[in-house]
């Protein structure tokens, strides 16, 4: 209590509101009764307080209504400082160290004060923001889960592609190549004769290898389509336990020798879907090489292979290409023949290269060239229409409408082929009545020397060309045409082809350039030679009708031409001048 209020005396009762606030109105006036009676009367002391005190006093109690009291400290310490002011001591009498303190000391609770009030709002901001993470939408959370479960898949999928595209890549060893063998399996084997048999093989591709398998196959139907395209190929076969090869013709597929082989984007889509549906379905074919094959008495690979059966691992080597008989034949024009002599499995060239060209020409069978095939054979045996080979031939000349048609001749029975059966196909003349002339006509004098097989030297290398005279347009023509110059072609090995390059348009490495201008605007004309005569067949049979080949820097040559037909040649001069032969 201050001095003041004490002598005035007043006392400050403890009313202290609910809100914390400090009512001094509420104070009340107690007068002790000892003064009253020692001094005056109770009304001449109210006038006194009235006259002295109560303005103070009344300005003290309504600041102090509506000042909010933190505390009863700080409420009585600042009715105290009020007190001081309404007594006249604006401050009380502290000392300045006191007062520095004092000032300290409340700095010190108001920092305390506003740590507290950031406490108390930062709890209650953590109290809420937690709330609201337990409220969230669930909704929103089971949006992460589906994004999160659609990666995993994406990212489960990419996994998987890439795997399967480097399982592929190291699989994607091609069925077949020219360096190294490739393993296939015997998948059917049919014996047509006493001696020939035909072996049927796909390549070797487990389970295991699934879309890298069926890639394979897709591949080795393709090569094949571009192989049939053009010619004639065959393949090395392994005798592992002498580790020797030999080559071997595959034989044609007459089924797939159909408009579905196009050479266009239905025909390829065809093949595929073809192909796709064969990977899933079994029961369809699925794309395999066959060969016929003869065995050799002491012959080391084709004994080997006829004591093969099915199921067993044969390893195969290619393709080898040889001619390419549509580039030889030349330019569509019709009216071209080609005569084929086949001796013995000698025949499957002679399917390939009748395949080759209706595969050229099938959709304009008219442009087609006539096709006659003479097969030799030992035995009657060979020619039954059981035969799966006599079965290919039948199909062609069907197909073809008949531009390909066949003849068997059998040893047995002595229906050997003879010069008049070439003479009747190749329609060089009518047939002679009798034997044919056995003075040889006058060659023309621009192929004399080289076109000529001398019977003396048979296998002596073809002569440089004549010089000392300018050529004639045809004979430039027959010298700059690769596939056309029977000079170019006596020392040819028959390669016409660089490596396989599948799905390439044209594998060929040379051009027909017959028909090409040459400088000074000068057109060579047509072909000379736009009809073939081919020779398959044993090393004799061969001998026989078109004369040896030879040997020269390591390779076989073609060699002139000799024989029947060379003697046929010389008697008939359009034998020689529209007449390409090769030797197969
Ligand atoms: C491009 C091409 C395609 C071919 N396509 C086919 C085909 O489709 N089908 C087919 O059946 N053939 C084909 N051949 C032939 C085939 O390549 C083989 O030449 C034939 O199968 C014989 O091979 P082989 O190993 O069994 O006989 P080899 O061991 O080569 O023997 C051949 C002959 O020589 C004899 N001989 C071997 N060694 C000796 C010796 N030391 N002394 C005496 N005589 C011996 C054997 O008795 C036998 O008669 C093709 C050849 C080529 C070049």
């Amino acid at each position: 209590m201050s001095g003041r209020l004490l002598s005035a005396g007043l006392r400050l009762p403890r009313q202290v509101a609910a809100d914390g606030r400090l009512d001094l109105m509420r104070i009340k006036c107690v007068l002790p009764s000892s003064h009253t009676q020692r001094h005056t009367s109770r009304r001449i002391y109210a006038q006194k307080i009235q006259h002295h005190q109560f303005h103070a006093f009344a300005s003290l109690a309504s600041q102090s209504r509506f000042g909010p009291l933190k505390s009863k400290k700080d409420d009585r310490q600042s009715s105290q400082e009020e007190l001081n002011t309404a007594k006249g001591q604006d401050e009380p009498h502290l000392s300045r160290k006191e007062k520095r303190r004092e000032r300290e000391r409340r700095a010190q609770e108001r920092r305390d004060q506003e740590r507290r009030d950031q406490e108390r709002q930062k709890l209650a901001g953590d109290e809420k923001s937690h709330s609201q993470k337990e409220n969230q939408p669930k909704n929103e959370t089971k949006r992460r889960e589906a994004i999160r479960r659609t990666l995993r898949v994406v990212f489960t999928l990419a996994a998987g592609v890439v795997l399967y595209e480097m399982r592929t890549l190291a699989y994607w060893a091609e069925p077949l190549n020219n360096q190294t063998f490739s393993p296939f399996e015997i998948v059917d084997r049919q014996q047509v004769s006493p001696t020939a048999f035909i072996i049927t093989v796909k390549p070797s591709i487990s389970g295991w290898d699934g879309f890298a398998g069926q890639r394979k196959l897709e591949w080795l139907d393709n090569l094949q389509h571009e192989l049939s395209r053009a010619g004639t190929w065959a393949v090395e076969i392994k005798q592992p336990e002498l580790q020797v090869a030999r080559d071997y013709t595959p034989l044609p597929d007459p089924d797939v020798l159909s408009a579905a082989h196009e050479d266009n984007a239905r025909g390829r889509t065809e093949r595929t879907l073809r192909l796709r549906r064969d990977s899933f379905f079994p029961r369809f074919t699925i794309p395999t090489v066959k060969f016929l094959i003869r065995k050799t008495d002491g012959g080391e690979v084709s004994s080997w292979l006829s004591r093969r059966k099915v199921g067993d691992i044969v390893e195969l080597r290619g393709p080898h290409q040889s001619f390419n008989v549509v580039g030889r034949v030349g330019a569509k024009e019709g009216d071209k023949r080609v005569v084929f002599l086949a001796g013995g499995t000698g025949i499957a060239p002679a399917l390939q290269a009748a395949g080759s060209l209706f595969q050229e020409h099938h959709q304009a069978m008219k442009q087609m060239p006539r096709i006659d095939i003479i097969w030799a054979n030992r035995s009657r045996e060979d020619c039954r229409p059981d035969n799966p080979v006599i079965h290919i031939l039948e199909k062609l000349k069907e197909k073809s409408q008949g531009r390909i048609n066949y003849v068997c001749t059998v040893d047995e029975e002595r229906s050997f082929i003879t010069a008049n059966d070439i003479i009747t196909k190749t329609q060089i003349a009518s047939p002679p009545s009798g034997q044919p002339s056995q003075t040889p006509t006058t060659p023309p004098p621009w192929r004399k020397s080289w076109f000529w097989a001398s019977p003396s030297s048979p296998q002596a290398p073809p002569p440089a060309p004549q010089t000392g005279r300018s050529l004639s347009n045809t004979e430039k023509d027959d010298a700059d045409c690769y596939f056309h110059s029977p000079r170019r072609l006596t020392t040819s090995a028959g390669e016409d082809y660089e490596k396989v390059d599948v799905g390439k348009k044209s594998n060929s490495k040379w051009e027909c350039t017959c028909c090409k201008k040459l400088g000074g605007g000068v057109s060579l004309g047509k072909p000379s030679f736009k009809n073939l005569i081919m020779v398959s067949g044993p090393e004799g049979f061969i001998n026989h009708f078109t004369g040896p080949k030879y040997w020269a820097d390591g390779k076989e040559r073609q060699g002139p031409v000799g024989g029947v037909i060379g003697e046929l040649a010389r008697k008939y001069p359009s034998l020689a001048s529209d007449w390409l032969v090769l030797k197969l």
